[in-house]
């Protein structure tokens, strides 16, 4: 922590600076990386390398840690996946916490997580520029603050930790804007509570969509459900176990055909035909498909059962929307009362990374897994796996085994190179390098 302090002590104000970008604006040096985001991925980032001894700067635009899960999720939300699968590294979840656990336990892991490894998020920054500057050999990573103020931080290696969920995908849909009633997206949805005995319209249908639905239900509301492609729905659990651990436990003996063979029959067992609700299966496999695009197979929490029963109706792909009605792809016309857009999410990083070589436009590394994570002269990138925390806990302790490792050979010969910042960079609180 020491260290941390010392950063904050070396946050020059340079007036000149300032004169010359007419407006109010300062740089901080930062003798370590910075990392942006504080979310799961950026604390684990932060906490890998505070167990090596080195400190980070951690920027976050929003004013709490784990932004996505405080602010931007469900009441109802557990994880999905069985608690083993969803650790940051180097502290477990407790043993008293459930298989699946709560949104407020997690976050209370996190919280507990932040606070072990002394990380100090610096809340309310938004990075909205980041960009090496050869000529030094430095990131200029720029900040907005709540009241429009700007900092430039000056550093040696930047984490991309903003997430796969930066951003809401909101659809342009024809007539949205006539549309009388509510229209939402599931990252403003906290409850079925408000739409008590409403007709709502749900538009999606991975995890949140399916999810929203069964709480609609539980809260006596009428949802509908947008389905415009096809869907792999699989039960959480089979045979006993989580569908996901069993996945992961078959995939070490079986080809990935094999186990998507195995996980369909079973779910055809326990769920029936979902084509008959509507819910077509993709041609390829759950795992394959994951594996090859990315998409998510849906882990159903009880969904299916209120299709089946009539309280979920299936509706196709919108048309167009009038004040009160929804037209349908198949002509039909339905009143709403209002529309929750389960529609996912996308990363925002080329909207603040100047950088043309580590991430494709979509926002995601152009090295495929698990090599995404490194990029060039000290930029790095956690948690764009699309394999959850498990994916971005694996990114997180190889970065900070690579940035250990570039230090260790600098300390080796110090004066090879003229990034001077490495030799501040331990903190006096680690125990010596072997
Ligand atoms: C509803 C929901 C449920 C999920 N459940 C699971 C699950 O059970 N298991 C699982 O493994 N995964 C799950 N996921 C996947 C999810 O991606 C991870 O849980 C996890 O939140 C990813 O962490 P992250 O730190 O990469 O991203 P985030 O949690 O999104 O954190 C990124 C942080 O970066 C900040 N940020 C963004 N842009 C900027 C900027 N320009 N400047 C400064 N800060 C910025 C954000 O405010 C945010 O706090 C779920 C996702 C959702 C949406
Ligand atoms: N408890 C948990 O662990 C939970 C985990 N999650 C995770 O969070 C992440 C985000 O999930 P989610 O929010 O569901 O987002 P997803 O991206 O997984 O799903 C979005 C859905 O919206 C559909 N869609 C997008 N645009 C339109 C449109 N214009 N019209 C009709 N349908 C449209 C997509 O269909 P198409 O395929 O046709 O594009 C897709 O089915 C995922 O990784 C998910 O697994 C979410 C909820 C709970
Ligand atoms: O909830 C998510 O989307 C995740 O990222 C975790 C996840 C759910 N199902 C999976 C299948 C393979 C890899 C990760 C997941």
């Amino acid at each position: 922590m020491d260290c941390l302090r010392e950063i904050e002590g070396k946050q020059a104000h340079d007036p000149l600076f300032d004169k010359i970008m007419n407006k109010s604006s300062r740089r901080v040096f930062v003798p370590g990386p910075v990392i942006v985001g504080a979310g799961p991925s950026g604390l684990a980032v932060a906490a890998c390398l505070k167990e090596k001894g080195f400190p980070s700067m951690v920027l976050e635009r929003s004013s709490c840690i784990a932004s996505l899960w405080q602010l931007k999720t469900y009441d109802r939300l557990r994880l999905h996946l069985p608690k083993q699968f969803c650790e940051l590294p180097l502290m477990g979840f407790p043993s008293e916490f459930p298989t699946y656990p709560t949104k407020q336990q997690f976050i209370h892991y996190l919280e507990t997580y932040a606070r072990k490894f002394e990380i100090r998020p610096r809340f309310n920054e938004t990075v909205s520029h980041a960009e090496y500057d050869k000529a030094i050999g430095f990131w200029r990573v720029k900040t907005v603050g709540k009241k429009l103020e700007e900092t430039e931080y000056m550093c040696r290696w930047l984490v991309a930790a903003t997430g796969e969920n930066a951003e809401a995908v909101v659809p342009e849909i024809d007539g949205m804007g006539e549309f009388g009633g509510d229209i939402r997206h599931t990252s403003h949805y906290k409850s079925g509570e408000e739409f008590k005995s409403k007709k709502v319209l749900v538009v999606g249908c991975g995890n949140s969509g399916m999810e929203v639905c069964l709480d609609l239900c539980n809260y006596s509301a009428k949802p509908s459900l947008v389905v415009r492609d096809t869907v792999h729905v699989l039960p959480r659990e089979m045979l006993g176990k989580s569908t996901f651990g069993l996945s992961m436990w078959l995939l070490k003996w079986l080809p990935m055909r094999l186990v998507d063979r195995f996980l369909l029959i079973v779910s055809r067992l326990m769920l029936g035909d979902t084509a008959r609700l509507g819910l077509d299966r993709p041609e390829l496999g759950p795992l394959e498909l994951k594996n090859l695009s990315g998409k998510t197979p849906v882990l159903d929490v009880g969904t299916l059962a209120k299709i089946k029963s009539g309280d979920v109706k299936v509706c196709p792909g919108i048309k167009k929307l009038k004040r009160h009605t929804v037209e349908f792809l198949d002509g039909k016309m339905e009143n709403f009362d209002a529309i929750i857009l389960a529609t996912g999410y996308k990363s925002n990083v080329p909207s603040w990374l100047k950088e043309g070589d580590m991430f494709e436009k979509d926002g995601f590394p152009k090295r495929p897994f698990p090599n995404g994570w490194r990029g060039e002269c000290g930029l790095y990138a956690v948690g764009f796996t699309k394999r959850g925390i498990l994916g971005a806990s694996m990114d997180a302790k190889r970065i900070a085994e690579d940035i250990e490792r570039y230090c260790r050979n600098e300390e080796a010969a110090p004066y090879d190179h003229h990034h001077r910042s490495v030799l501040l960079l331990k903190s006096s609180s680690s125990s010596p390098s072997p």
